[in-house]
């Protein structure tokens, strides 16, 4: 993307800016001097010129807004109204794309008095280039808008376009997923300390064996109850651990724990 990169800038410069403006930086060939971030926290500011060499940093919203072709809204769904407040106007010819949790496009239409806009969610996973990203596009969007949009994400992993009404759902999926695997990672790595393995060997499998199964999944295109039952064999040893882990309620716990978070994701918008 280098020839004719566009001008990217963030409203806030936290854990999804970094994430996102490392990935359009290391896989999507956007140089890091067309990248410029606000936050109105000095620290904040610091940490994002630092971790992204080269890009630009300031105080002042109205900044990035005029000097920018693309801006990811990244300020918490609770701050995007003030984030809004500060801002005089937003050019025709900005594109904002907004990351925050719930906040719908109808929202933030009223919010930035601009339809140039598509709604996005990200995850972490960004930073080492394997995000799950969804993404809709207001009404009238051009193509042109939706394909930049798809280039920058794809720098950063995946991107799907969903209907609006599915954002909650891919919120609870796969914006907070990463949240409950790191969970599951941390509980095996405990568990193969609690069978006597040193912690950092117990960690590293742990963290192997999910990273091998989700690519399992993905490369053979195989239903993951095949793959499961590929793993476990008569009378053996995994159908042991998959006899307890279904005594305990593992999947309606995996289910609730996502139904949980859609269902927050749709609270934050109608807030
Ligand atoms: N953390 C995650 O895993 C994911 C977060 N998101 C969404 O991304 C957005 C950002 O989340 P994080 O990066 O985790 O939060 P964060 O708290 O790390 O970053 C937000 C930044 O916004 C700044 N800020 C506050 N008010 C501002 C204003 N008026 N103008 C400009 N900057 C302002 C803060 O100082 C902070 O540095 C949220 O809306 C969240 O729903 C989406 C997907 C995943
Ligand atoms: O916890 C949150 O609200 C954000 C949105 C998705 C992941 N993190």
């Amino acid at each position: 993307m280098s020839t004719n990169s566009p001008r990217i800038g963030f409203l806030g410069a936290g854990q999804m800016a970094l994430a996102m403006a490392h990935g359009f930086v290391a896989r999507g060939g956007v140089p890091a001097a067309n990248i410029l971030a606000a936050d109105p926290f000095e620290q904040a500011r610091t940490r994002f010129a630092k971790e992204i060499s080269g890009a630009k940093t300031t105080a002042s919203n109205q900044e990035v807004i005029d000097q920018s072709d693309v801006v990811i809204l990244a300020v918490k769904p609770q701050m995007m109204a003030d984030a809004a407040k500060s801002l005089t106007k937003v050019p025709g010819s900005c594109l904002l794309i907004s990351i925050a949790a719930g906040i719908s496009l109808d929202k933030l239409n009223s919010l930035f008095s601009t339809k140039r806009i598509i709604r996005v969610m990200p995850n972490t996973p960004c930073l080492v280039g394997l995000s799950a990203c969804a993404f809709s596009a207001n009404e009238g969007i051009s193509d042109e808008d939706v394909t930049l949009t798809k280039t920058l994400l794809e720098a950063t992993g995946i991107a799907v376009q969903v209907p609006e009404k599915q954002l909650d759902a891919v919120t609870g999926l796969s914006g907070s997923g990463p949240a409950f695997v790191y969970m599951m990672i941390e509980a095996m790595s405990d568990a193969g300390v609690r069978q006597g393995l040193p912690r950092a060997v117990a960690l590293q499998l742990a963290a192997q064996t999910v990273k091998g199964a989700a690519e399992m999944v993905l490369a053979t295109g195989q239903h993951p109850a095949a793959l499961k039952d590929n793993v476990t064999s008569p009378g053996g040893t995994t159908i042991a651990g998959v006899h307890e882990l279904e005594k305990k309620g593992f999947r309606g716990a995996v289910i609730d724990a996502i139904s949980a978070a859609a269902e927050r994701s749709k609270e934050l918008g109608q807030d």
